[in-house]
């Protein structure tokens, strides 16, 4: 390692607190197994400095766990709304809308004893486009580094060939997996107890837990149960931290799901956020350039990529009434996120066929 801040290796035996070296934007989009290897970057080139800052972690409690769970279950399953709701904090988009997760959101769980490193990912599904493909290969890699799935079936559908599907797949990785009875309070419980033993039917599962991430119950039922699959180690990230995503991927997401509020069914596939500059005022080694009426504010420019004219017409609306709205949804969202005010600029281009284009693929991140 040629970071001299990575070198500080943990000192299990030596009783002190240990140093932790948070991980890279690449090893954050690498997978969970990317923590522990060794990397040669250019400490230059790592992205953003909030993701790579030197914590000090207390001594290890006897007995404690830490590793990493995967969501997965077919589209609209509830997998972000439970990553929500395990972790406490909006962390991951939710929307109406199929297929919205276009990465792996991650969340972290703290208990006293525990640390449960929640990996979100998009639904597997039958792929029909080259992003389709590379998503189910990312799930599927990221499916056999964890300690254990949640595979997540709604209550209130009933299981059908895209649940078999998830379920044969899951079944074959070797990783223990929870099955989890999503929106429980969607049912009654006559169909919720019919529901359970149709998920039984389904496989081998390591447990069963029914849960509703809206109605808060069973949550902390789901967590225990998840975490008794961990192995014992020492936190695997800084006590306190809610999510590794990268800032600029957590704007991306507030921007998509604004965009995508109350459209049609074809934009969600075609729509790409893409975070092209954030500029701080206030920063130290800010050069003084400013958008004229931005202030101190924080200034986040950011493109929505679609596929086509006429999807730029929907975004952009009559009159530039839909952008606006969008405007406005995502500044909310994102002051929340970085707890002060925003300027934010959005762009919408047309890139065609996006996701069949592996040059237009790479330069959007996937
Ligand atoms: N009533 C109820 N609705 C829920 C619950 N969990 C999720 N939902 C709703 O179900 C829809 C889908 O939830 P998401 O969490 O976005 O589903 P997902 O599996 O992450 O979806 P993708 O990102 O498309 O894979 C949203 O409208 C949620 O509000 C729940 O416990 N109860």
């Amino acid at each position: 390692m040629t970071d001299e801040t990575t070198d500080k290796t943990t000192d299990d035996t030596s009783g002190r607190a240990a140093v932790f070296r948070f991980p890279s934007d690449e090893e954050l989009m690498a997978g969970p197994n990317a923590l522990e290897a060794d990397t040669d970057d250019d400490p230059e080139a790592q992205g953003p400095a909030s993701a790579r800052a030197e914590i000090l972690v207390p001594e290890v409690p006897e007995g404690y766990r830490a590793g990493f769970a995967c969501l997965v279950g077919r589209p609209n399953a509830g997998k972000s709304t439970l990553t929500n709701a395990l972790v406490g904090t909006k962390v991951a988009i939710t929307s109406g809308r199929p297929q919205t997760t276009r990465h792996n959101v991650r969340g972290v769980v703290h208990r006293d004893d525990a640390q449960l490193v929640l990996v979100d990912t998009p639904g597997l599904h039958r792929p029909r486009t080259l992003l389709g493909k590379r998503l189910n290969n990312l799930v599927r890699e990221t499916l056999t580094d964890v300690d254990v799935i949640a595979l997540c079936v709604p209550a209130d559908e009933k299981v059908g060939p895209g649940d078999r599907y998830i379920a044969r797949d899951v079944a074959e990785l070797g990783t223990p997996v929870v099955a989890v009875v999503t929106k429980s309070d969607t049912v009654p419980r006559a169909r919720l107890a019919a529901q359970l033993l149709a998920v039984d039917a389904l496989g081998d599962w390591a447990d069963i837990v029914p849960v509703s991430a809206v109605a808060g119950e069973q949550v902390d039922v789901l967590a225990e149960v998840l975490i008794s699959h961990l192995p014992p180690s020492p936190p695997l990230y800084p006590t306190g931290e809610v999510t590794d995503e990268p800032q600029a991927v957590m704007i991306a997401e507030l921007v998509r799901e604004a965009a995508l509020e109350g459209v049609r069914d074809e934009l969600p596939h075609s729509l790409a956020v893409v975070v092209d500059e954030i500029v701080d005022p206030q920063a130290a080694d800010h050069d003084g350039s400013a958008v004229k009426g931005a202030g101190q504010r924080l200034q986040v420019r950011v493109s929505l990529v679609v596929e086509r004219d006429s999807q730029k017409a929907i975004i952009i609306g009559r009159g530039g009434a839909r952008l606006k709205e969008i405007g406005v949804a995502a500044r909310r969202g994102i002051e929340e996120l970085v707890g002060r005010k925003v300027y934010l600029d959005l762009h919408v281009r047309t890139a065609k066929d996006w996701q069949s284009d592996p040059k237009a693929l790479a330069r959007l991140g996937f």
